[in-house]
């Protein structure tokens, strides 16, 4: 016979509440410039005990999601708000994510989760996402900003806070600083002393490989956050496009496109992020780049959808599509 219920978790008055209404969920904003090691430590936090019931909203600049489907089967629920920053285009997508979440884990729909964490896009302005906590009402009774964790890359960090505004302005607003990829770069005393300079207020903590104290995620600062400061534009000359190929492609063609790119035009290739059909591979080599930087490709198990085909998104500085495709081109000719 079948029950009356419509699912277990509902009992004879309806479903049943997981937790007292009225009680606001706690929000974690991570921040940091492209390629600084949001997504690294956000995977390396919900591993942990502190890490369970978390639910992820990840936003990313490229018009293809990369760092949702690297994150989807640690997070609890993960929410990915495409192509375009928080800061400009998807406030309301925001609002209207968190919103969502909740109403689906009162059905019951969703896993009951404790926490949020929001990863901005690494070119975000946190300041506009802020004012949304702070001005929206409904959304202000219902979370609570506990902490802005912003992510500085210590190797190339040093360069990007003098040129983007965007890096400059995520410091600015952090709560506490987290500097990363300390197992590469030299020791980052100069970092600390310039990022103590543009918000005395964080608390500055050093990581390796993803290593942090996961208190650093659900902690909240000691000190009153700075106020919102002005909006910046975007810096001059940063696009985005994404590469796509269904057939395999032989791996020395791709590495030598990027060697050439990283000769040429490294500091321009601000991020350049996919999964890349190798033939021979198996599951897709996920590829990595971060100005200079080539972390080394990883093969996964396995696709994280269906779609086998070759997605590589690129953030670039005042370098096209065209040129790339070009180079791409003539270096396969030549193999
Ligand atoms: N050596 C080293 N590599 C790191 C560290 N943290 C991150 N990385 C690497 O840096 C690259 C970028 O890391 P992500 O965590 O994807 O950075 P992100 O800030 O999420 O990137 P976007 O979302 O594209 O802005 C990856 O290849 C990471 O493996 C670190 O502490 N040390």
């Amino acid at each position: 016979m079948n029950s009356p219920f419509p699912s277990p978790s509902a009992g004879p008055f309806g479903r049943r509440l997981k937790r007292e209404r009225g009680a606001k969920v706690p929000v974690t904003i991570v921040t940091g410039f492209l390629g600084a090691g949001k997504t690294t430590l956000i995977n390396r936090f919900l591993a942990t005990p502190e890490g369970q019931g978390t639910a992820v909203v990840v936003n990313e600049f490229g018009a293809v999601g990369i760092d949702d489907a690297l994150i989807r089967e640690s997070a609890d629920e993960t929410v990915l708000l495409g192509n375009g920053c928080l800061c400009c285009i998807a406030r309301s997508d925001l609002q209207e994510a968190l919103r969502r979440l909740v109403i689906e884990r009162e059905r019951g729909e969703i896993p009951d989760f404790k926490r949020i964490v929001i990863e901005t896009s690494g070119l975000a302005d946190p300041s506009p996402i802020l004012q949304t906590f702070a001005t929206d009402r409904a959304l202000g009774d219902m979370f609570h900003v506990d902490v802005v964790l912003t992510v500085v890359d210590a190797a190339t960090g040093p360069d990007t806070l003098g040129w983007s505004a965007e890096a400059r302005k995520q410091t600015i607003l952090a709560d506490r600083l987290a500097i990363t990829k300390t197992d590469i770069a030299g020791a980052p005393e100069a970092l600390i002393a310039h990022l103590n300079t543009l918000n005395p207020n964080a608390d500055i903590v050093r990581s390796a490989n993803g290593a942090l104290d996961p208190r650093c995620f659900t902690e909240p600062a000691a000190l009153q956050r700075n106020a919102f400061v002005a909006e910046a534009e975007h810096s001059d000359g940063i696009g985005s496009f994404v590469l796509t190929e269904e057939a395999s492609l032989p791996w020395p063609a791709f590495a030598k496109t990027m060697d050439t790119l990283i000769a040429l035009r490294g500091p321009d290739l601000l991020r350049v992020k996919g999964f890349l059909n190798v033939e021979g591979c198996k599951g897709p080599v996920v590829v990595q780049f971060v100005q200079h930087l080539a972390p080394p490709p990883v093969e996964l198990d396995a696709w994280p959808d269906g779609n086998r085909s070759s997605r590589v998104v690129f953030i670039t500085r005042g370098l096209g599509e065209k040129q790339v495709r070009d180079l791409f081109a003539a270096v396969r000719s030549l193999l």
